[in-house]
């Protein structure tokens, strides 16, 4: 394993300077923070601040037009194509949507990363997909099911189980709990902070959720504008005189939060 040589006390994600353009606008513009191993990072900011894009650019998806991404010790952008495969490996994102392959049942679902990237028998990756939905908390019986026969709640849990296929040590989620009600939100965060515990996992989670970042997250980067607007604890936040944090931490829709 990649991350077996290099010592524990490094971040798994370091930031630095990253430069994201999307055609000849200049998205990310100089962005710093380290992700730590085993936290769960919350990434906030206004609409249109880079959050998604920061978060596809850092599994590959958009290009870096600048600075370094270094993910377990390694330069992201100077990795051959074998070493990105094996780096990508380390990692199970959730998209937003879920983005579960429609025509494919959950258990297919589960077991499409693994036919890809493991060579195992039908009979193990299948009880491996098994122990999957049991790990988030779905019965066995939503195995045979196809996403559209799913509430939202179950198709997180199963999009959940297939970013977890390949045992990753890095999980980025984007907004897991949007489209949740509090109940199913609030059982979602507990879910990820039960996986950070028992699975040792790093998770970094854009989100526009309050509740999330209070009971889940163990730190905060906020940006704006494609930069970073400030790095800490909830109780840094909270105490920033920072005027989007301001309003962010301490207006109508914030009343519970660090009471
Ligand atoms: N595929 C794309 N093509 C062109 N512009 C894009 C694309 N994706 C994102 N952008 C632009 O990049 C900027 C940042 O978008 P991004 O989705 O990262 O924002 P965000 O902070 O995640 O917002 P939200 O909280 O609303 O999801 C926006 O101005 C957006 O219009």
């Amino acid at each position: 394993m990649i991350n077996a040589l290099i010592p524990e006390a490094d971040p798994a994600i370091t930031v630095d300077g990253l430069v994201v353009k999307i055609g000849s606008r200049t998205i990310i513009n100089g962005l710093n923070f380290d992700l730590h191993r085993r936290e769960i990072l919350g990434l906030i900011g206004p609409s249109g601040s880079g959050k998604s894009v920061t978060l596809r650019a850092l599994i590959g998806l958009l290009p870096h037009a600048g600075g370094n991404v270094t993910v377990m010790g390694r330069n992201y952008a100077q990795l051959n194509r074998r070493q990105r495969v094996e780096t990508q490996r380390n990692w199970g994102v959730l998209f937003q949507q879920g983005a579960l392959f429609s025509s494919l049942t959950v258990k297919e679902n589960i077991e499409f990363q693994m036919r890809e990237h493991l060579h195992l028998s039908p009979k193990l990756r299948s009880d491996i997909a098994m122990i999957k939905l049991d790990l988030v908390g779905l019965p066995a019986a939503a195995a045979h099911s196809y996403p559209a026969e799913l509430s939202g709640g179950m198709i997180k849990r199963a999009a959940l189980a297939r970013a977890l296929a390949l045992d990753p040590q890095i999980l980025f989620l984007d907004e897991p709990t949007a489209g949740l009600d509090p109940i199913g939100a609030g059982k979602f965060d507990e879910l990820i902070v039960t996986l950070r515990d028992t699975l040792g996992l790093t998770v970094l989670m854009v989100t526009h959720d309050l509740d999330s970042l209070a009971m889940a997250c163990d730190r905060i980067v906020a940006l704006a504008d494609g930069k970073l607007l400030k790095a800490g604890t909830m109780a840094e936040m909270l105490q920033s005189d920072q005027p989007w944090l301001q309003e962010y931490f301490h207006g109508p829709r914030a009343r519970n939060i660090g009471s």
